[in-house]
C-alpha cells in the first residue's frame, strides 16, 4: 500500500508552479472527440490518474491519444464506439462527460452510471434533463445509461435546477453541433466553464456568456481539430497557499490567478493573511497568529467545495472557532474523523463542522478518503508534531501532480513509500498512456 510521510515543523520558503487544472482539463479532452476534422493539442495537460482516465476512456472509443510533457494530442476522426465501459467510468466520474459530445457527434452513445462517491451521491438528473430537452431519448439498464436521438439534437432552452458544473459542461458540449441555439439558465459559472466554452469556440463552435448565469450556444454544422492551454489549477493553487498560511511560511505560487482565487483570498485576508498579486502569481506570508473564520461553501463564485478541507485543516491551528458550512455536497466532512485521529477538536452536526481552534495536532496514522482530504491531511501533518502516516494516496494522484516533491522543494520533510509492485504497475500504465516519469 502506497502511503505518504510527512514529519511536521518545518518552515517552507521559496516558489511552486501551479499544475495545468484538472477540472478543466477533463472537459475539454472530453470535448476533442467532437473534432471529426483535425487534432485537437492540448498544452499544460496535468500528469494526473485522471486524465490518465480518461485519455483511456477516449481510446476505448476509439481516438488516438498520445501525451508527451504535459501535451496530449487527441485525433477523433474516426471512432468505433460510443460506450464508455464501467472498468474507467467507476474509476472517476468525469467520465460522464463524454456523453455530451458522443450524442452530439454520433446520434447515441451509452455510458455506465458513474453511482456514488465518498462525498456524496451526485446524481446527473440535470445532464440528463438537458439532453432530453434537446431531444435525445434516455434509457437505462444494466448498469448503463444509453442516449439516442434521431438526426440532430434540437436547441432548447434548459434551466438547471442547480448550477451543475457537470451537467453545464456536458449539455454545452452536446448543444455546440445541436440544430438550432441552445440556453442554458441558472449555468454553472466555474472558471473552467470558460476554458471550455474557449476551447470549443477555438474549434469552431459558437458560445457567448461561459462564465455568467446564462450561456447561449448556436449549433453549427462540424468542429475541427485545434491548439489550446488549460488554465492553472485554482484548487492546487489554494491548497498551496494554505500550505504557506499554516505553516507560518512566505511561498510565492507561480501561475495562481488571483480573479479565480477571490473566495479564497478574501478568508485567508479575514484570517490575516498577507496575499500579494501579480501578472504571474500570489505570494503568500504570515507576519501574525491567525484568526478562525465562518466559512460556507457555494457554486463559483463563492468559497469552493473543492477547498472546504484545507481551509479545516488551517481552523484547527488558528484563533478561536470557525463554522464550516458544506452547502454543496451532503457528505463532504469524512476528513473531520481522520483530522480527530490527529486530536483536532471538531464537532458535524449535518452539513456544519465546528472547528475548535489552537489545536497542537499530533502525527497519526490517517487515510485519505477523497482526494481534497487527503490534500487537507497533509497540510495538518505540515504542523502536527511528529510523523502522519497517510493512506490511500490513490485519492491524491487523481488530483496533484507530484504534491510531495513539490512541497520537499520548498523544504517540508514529506516521502512517499510504494510497494515494489506497485511501482510496477505504474511504469505499465505509463508504458500505455506514453507519459513521461516525471514523477518518478
Ligand atoms: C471534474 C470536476 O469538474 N469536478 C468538480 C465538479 O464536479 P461535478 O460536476 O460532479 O459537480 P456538480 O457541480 O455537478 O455538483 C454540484 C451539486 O449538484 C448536484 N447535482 C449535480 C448534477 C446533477 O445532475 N444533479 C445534481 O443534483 C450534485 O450532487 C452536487 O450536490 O464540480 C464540483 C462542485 O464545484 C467540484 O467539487 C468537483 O471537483
Ligand atoms: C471532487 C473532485 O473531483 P471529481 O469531481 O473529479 O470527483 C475534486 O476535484 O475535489
Amino acid at each position: 500500500m502506497s502511503k505518504i510521510i510527512v514529519r511536521g515543523g518545518k518552515r517552507l520558503s521559496g516558489r511552486i508552479k501551479i499544475s495545468g487544472a484538472k477540472n478543466a482539463v477533463l472537459p475539454i479532452i472530453a470535448a476533442s472527440l467532437l473534432a471529426t476534422k483535425g487534432e485537437c493539442v492540448i498544452h499544460d495537460a496535468p500528469p494526473l490518474d485522471d486524465v490518465m482516465t480518461i485519455s483511456q476512456v477516449l481510446r476505448s472509443l476509439g481516438a488516438r491519444v498520445h501525451y508527451y510533457n504535459e501535451t496530449i494530442r487527441v485525433n477523433a476522426e474516426q471512432l468505433d464506439s460510443c460506450e464508455a465501459p464501467y472498468e474507467w467510468v467507476r474509476k472517476m466520474r468525469a467520465s460522464f462527460l463524454v456523453m455530451g459530445p458522443l450524442l452530439a457527434r454520433t446520434g447515441y452513445s451509452r455510458i455506465a452510471l458513474p453511482g456514488g462517491c465518498a462525498i456524496g451521491t451526485r446524481p446527473i438528473d440535470q445532464h440528463l434533463k438537458g439532453f432530453e430537452a434537446m431531444g435525445a431519448e434516455i434509457g437505462l439498464g444494466q448498469g448503463y445509461i444509453e442516449a439516442r436521438v434521431k438526426g440532430r439534437l434540437r436547441g432548447a432552452k434548459i434551466y438547471l435546477d442547480v448550477a451543475s458544473v457537470g451537467a453545464t459542461e456536458n449539455i454545452m458540449m452536446a448543444a455546440t453541433l445541436a440544430e438550432g441555439t441552445t440556453l442554458i439558465e441558472n449555468a454553472a459559472r466555474e472558471p473552467e466553464i470558460v476554458d471550455l466554452a474557449n476551447f470549443l469556440n477555438a474549434m469552431g463552435a459558437r458560445i457567448r456568456g461561459a462564465g455568467t448565469g446564462v450561456i447561449r450556444i448556436d449549433g453549427v454544422d462540424s468542429l475541427q481539430g485545434t491548439v489550446h492551454t488549460v488554465i492553472p489549477d485554482r484548487i492546487e493553487a489554494g491548497t498551496f497557499m494554505i500550505a504557506a498560511a499554516i505553516s507560518g511560511s512566505t511561498v510565492y505560487i507561480e501561475g495562481a490567478i488571483a480573479d479565480h482565487l477571490r473566495p479564497v483570498i478574501s478568508k485567508l485576508q479575514e484570517m490575516g493573511v498577507t496575499i500579494g498579486e501579480d501578472e504571474n502569481g500570489l505570494l503568500v506570508s504570515i507576519d501574525r497568529p491567525l484568526r478562525a473564520v465562518d466559512v460556507k461553501t457555494l457554486p463559483y463564485p463563492g468559497f469552493p467545495t473543492d477547498m472546504q478541507s484545507q481551509m479545516m485543516a488551517l481552523l484547527t491551528v488558528s484563533d478561536g472557532t470557525g463554522i464550516v458550512t458544506e452547502t454543496v455536497f451532503e457528505n463532504r466532512f469524512m476528513h473531520v474523523e481522520q483530522f480527530c485521529n490527529m486530536q483536532a477538536q471538531i464537532k458535524v452536526d449535518g452539513r456544519t463542522a465546528i472547528v475548535s481552534g489552537n489545536t497542537k495536532l499530533r502525527g497519526a496514522k490517517v487515510c485519505a478518503t477523497d482526494l481534497r482530504a487527503g490534500a487537507a491531511l497533509i497540510l495538518a501533518a505540515l504542523v502536527a508534531d511528529g510523523e502522519t502516516e497517510i493512506t490511500g494516496v490513490h485519492h491524491i494522484d487523481r488530483g496533484y501532480v507530484d504534491i510531495e516533491r513539490k512541497l520537499r522543494e520548498l523544504g517540508a520533510d514529506i516521502r512517499r513509500y510504494e510497494p515494489e509492485e506497485q511501482t510496477e504497475q505504474v511504469a505499465q500504465e505509463m508504458k500505455i498512456f506514453s507519459i513521461q516519469p516525471t514523477w518518478a
